[in-house]
């Protein structure tokens, strides 16, 4: 198994780290800076012996060494910083991912495709374009960090194990997103049972703003830990075909009434990438919700 991952930066290198610790496949970072995806996957290579993994970590800046990947991942692009929205990114965004997506095509054709690079769900679309795949074996990863925060943020209200939280953000990866109390569990109690609606629209808030919340600490950056923790997982997921139901961003064909835009909805992840979109039944308060963040995507696709 090969998996590459295109920018070796905060997300590209700590990912290939999560991934090498896996030890479930060999793993190619490329980036544009020379010496940089050399020298940090020579970093996790030597890290190897003690933390007992045998697969091959390398970096390149050359497209011809992402031949034969099972998956590509997408982390090349710049990262907002404080007072920026994510659609602030689009405008060198999506020329990177453009010329990514040639590359892509030419030297890793039928690899599965995994964006990360921000606006997400406005890059998810442009890659789905590019690519030409079949459906579902592109898409972009967003949602299972936004449920991952909303799980971290009830776990600590309640005072439980985040083990036991089971939380679901649909939307756009913005500040349209779409978290659902009625579709988070813990231990299968439904989210409402356990807090009240005024705790629950704080935590939702906290929620939506996760992103920025870690942006206004960091100041030269944005997070990396928790988004490489989804990306690996998800990528276990296709490489083991273990078909985890998580969100995701997908191209959407009719599925919740919205046809041409790309959002997170939750999918199945097995060898064929996200396989299946699982449609939940919605209030007309949260399809309405739903639409508004398609609403604010397509108006991202629109400036592509
Ligand atoms: N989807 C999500 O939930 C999510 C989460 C975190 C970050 N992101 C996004 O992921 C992207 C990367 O974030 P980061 O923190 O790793 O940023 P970073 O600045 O640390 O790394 C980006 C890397 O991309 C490289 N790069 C730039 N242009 C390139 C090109 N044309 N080809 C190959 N590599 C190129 C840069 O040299 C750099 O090493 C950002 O757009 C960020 O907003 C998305
Ligand atoms: O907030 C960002 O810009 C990065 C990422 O989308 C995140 O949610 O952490």
């Amino acid at each position: 198994m090969k998996v590459s991952i295109i920018g070796a930066g905060n997300v590209g290198a700590t990912t290939a780290q999560r991934l090498a610790e896996l030890d479930i496949a060999d793993v190619v970072m490329l980036d544009v800076v020379e010496g940089l995806p050399q020298g940090k996957a020579l970093d996790i290579a030597q890290a190897a012996p003690v933390m007992g993994y045998d697969v091959d970590v390398t970096g390149t800046n050359d497209y011809r060494d992402i031949a034969d990947s099972d998956i590509v991942i997408v982390t090349a692009g710049i990262a907002r910083k404080p007072g920026m929205d994510r659609d602030d990114l689009l405008a060198i965004n999506i020329k990177i991912i453009r010329e990514v997506c040639a590359n892509i095509r030419e030297h890793a054709p039928g690899s599965i495709v995994m964006a990360v690079t921000n606006p997400l769900d406005v890059t998810t679309y442009a890659a789905v374009k590019y690519m030409q795949q079949e459906r579902g074996r592109v898409f972009g990863m967003s949602g299972l960090l936004d449920s991952s925060r909303f799980a971290t943020f009830i776990a600590k209200e309640i005072g439980c194990s985040v083990k036991d939280v089971d939380a679901m953000v649909l939307g756009g990866h913005g500040d349209s997103m779409v978290p659902l109390p009625e579709y988070t569990t813990i231990s299968g109690i439904p989210l409402p049972q356990l807090l009240d609606r005024k705790t629950i629209d704080r935590l939702v808030q906290r929620t939506v703003n996760a992103g920025a919340e870690i942006v206004g600490h960091l100041k030269t950056g944005s997070a990396f830990y928790a988004p490489s923790a989804a990306v690996a997982m998800m990528t276990e997921a296709i490489l083991k075909d273990t078909k985890r139901i998580v969100p995701a961003s997908v191209y959407l064909d009719g599925e919740y009434g919205l046809r041409d835009v790309c959002l997170g909805v939750p999918v199945r992840i097995g060898k064929g990438g996200a396989e299946k979109v699982i449609e939940l039944e919605l209030t007309a308060e949260q399809e309405q919700a739903l639409k508004r963040s398609a609403d604010e995507v397509r108006q991202g696709i629109s400036k592509i």
